[in-house]
């Protein structure tokens, strides 16, 4: 019965060695603020201009839509008119007027790459 709980304490141990081990091997994927980049030009932000590859600059910030324009509320046409323009405006009045939530714009920050450089 000592040597059943022997072999459990050694298992139990190298278990917790083993995942210690992991984790210091395996690297830290940065934050995707890390990534962040100042300097964006409008002419870089135009190249992502598609449903799948869409980037917007709103109010001097880049962001990067491709993931959600396919969970974004309204049919993906209507944010893809904006994909890699300056797209401020749409954000503004979704197209007929009305100003998004507050919620809406909250939920941009998951998705920023980047500012816009200044000139
Ligand atoms: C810039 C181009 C965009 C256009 C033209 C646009 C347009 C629209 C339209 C037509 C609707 C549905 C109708 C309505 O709720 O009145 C809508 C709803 C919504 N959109 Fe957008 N949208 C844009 C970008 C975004 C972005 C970037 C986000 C967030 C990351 C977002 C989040 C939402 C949310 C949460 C709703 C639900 C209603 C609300 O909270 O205001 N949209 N949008």
């Amino acid at each position: 019965m000592k040597q059943v709980g022997f072999a459990a304490f050694i298992a139990f141990w190298s278990c917790v060695g083993t995942l210690l081990m992991l984790f210091w091997l395996v690297p830290v994927t940065p934050s995707d603020a890390a990534e962040e980049k100042t300097g964006y030009t409008l002419a870089e932000v135009a190249l992502h201009n598609t449903t799948e590859d869409c980037w917007m600059v709103i109010e001097s910030r880049v962001y990067d839509f491709s993931k959600y324009i396919p969970k974004h509320p309204a049919p993906a046409i209507v944010m893809a008119n904006w994909c890699g323009k300056e797209a401020t405006e749409g954000m503004k009045t979704k197209g007929y007027g009305n100003n998004h939530s507050q919620t809406a714009w909250d939920m941009m920050a998951g998705y920023q790459i980047g500012v816009l450089k200044e000139d």
